[in-house]
């Protein structure tokens, strides 16, 4: 038997539901064979594959071996985990989920430092009066380094941190701290401010595909058949498919339609008889409608899709780019 396609997923709270449900409307259903509690799971009809459930920064580290052809993760957690990340895996998606950014926050009292320039001239002052470099408070030792030292800021300590990192320059154990925030409610319950410029990355959970695996002709015909169905669920959430029927419908009218509503026509124009089916973003659909109705059409319908499969795959595509370089 040949080596199994090993897809790394969340294994606990938010990014696991979100993963789920993400493959789900895909089409994919991932089940634990021996309940919840069971770190081995399955994709019904991929029998090659083999479903992982790891923390999220282990997929990262196991998608930097080889050790899981593709994993879902956030992008924070591969720029920190993983040197020189760009050769060893590839972003092949963001799955809009999982937001977070990771940010440099300062304590709210002080007033005068609002910008990365205006930290780095008070690390200087600090150390000649606390005879001590400031420190900051971190998971993300990694990031951190290269964000500070693409501001040209040197004087200055990690102190590394697990948890409850915000709590560190309250508790004295830190002056100023990088993490991630999504509302900004832990940050602002302790009394800390993120810098005007102090977003080193605005991070998402992506699919993740890794350099290393076993990209053998089977596993790359199962990563097809994966993305495929990302690809076409994706391009059916873009759109709705808008139907009508009227003499006066033509190319004309279509090109009108697509520069003003940015309508695709998947299967050519207007057939003789003036049938049409359109591709359109949903935010457009009520202009289109009655754009066509001023242009002659009785009726027009519109549908939700679920999948749209094209012969081109981008995601695909992409992975294939990667593996080659
Ligand atoms: N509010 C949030 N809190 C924590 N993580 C978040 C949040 N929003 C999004 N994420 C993302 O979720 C990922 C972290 O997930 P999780 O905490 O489950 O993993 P972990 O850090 O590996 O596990 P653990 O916390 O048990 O060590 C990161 O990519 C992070 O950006
Ligand atoms: O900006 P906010 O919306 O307040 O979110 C940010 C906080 O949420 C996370 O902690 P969480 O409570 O999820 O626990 P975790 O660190 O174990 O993931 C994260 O570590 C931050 O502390
Ligand atoms: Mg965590």
């Amino acid at each position: 038997m040949s080596a199994p396609f090993v897809l790394a997923v969340p294994s606990k709270g938010r990014l696991q539901e979100n993963t789920e449900a993400f493959f789900a409307r895909a089409g994919l259903k991932l089940s634990k064979a021996g309940g919840a509690r069971d770190y081995r799971g399955t994709l019904a009809g991929l029998d090659n594959v083999e479903v992982a459930y790891l923390s999220a920064s282990e997929i990262a580290s196991q998608l930097a071996r080889g050790v899981a052809h593709l994993g879902v993760t956030g992008e924070d957690l591969v720029r920190e985990n993983i040197a020189d990340a760009d050769k060893r895996v590839s972003l092949i998606d963001g799955l809009g989920f999982g937001y977070a950014d990771v940010v440099v926050a300062v304590p709210q009292a002080w007033i005068d430092v609002r910008t990365m320039a205006d930290l780095d001239d008070v690390t200087t002052g600090f150390r000649e009066q606390h005879h001590m470099r400031m420190r900051v408070a971190t998971k993300f030792v990694n990031l951190t380094r290269s964000f500070f030292q693409s501001h040209g800021i040197t004087d200055y300590r990690i102190v590394e941190s697990t948890g409850a990192t915000e709590g560190a320059p309250a508790a004295g154990s830190a002056e100023l701290i990088v993490d991630i925030t999504t509302t900004g409610a832990t940050l602002a319950a302790n009394g800390l401010r993120v810098l005007d410029d102090g977003v080193i990355l605005r991070s998402q959970a992506n699919l993740v595909a890794s350099k290393e695996a076993d990209w053998s002709p089977q596993a790359r015909e199962t990563a097809r058949v994966i993305l495929d169905h990302i690809a076409a669920r994706a391009r059916a959430n873009k759109y709705r498919e808008v139907r009508t029927r009227f003499r006066q419908c033509d190319a004309t009218l279509l090109t009108e339609a697509h520069s003003r509503f940015g309508v695709e026509a998947p299967f050519g124009g207007p057939t003789s008889s003036g049938m049409l089916t359109l591709h359109c973003p949903p935010g457009q659909l009520y202009a289109l409608a009655s754009f066509l109705r001023e242009h002659g059409a009785e009726t027009v319908s519109v549908v939700s899709l679920d999948y749209v499969f094209d012969r081109e795959n981008p995601l695909f595509a992409k992975l294939e780019t990667f593996l080659r370089q």
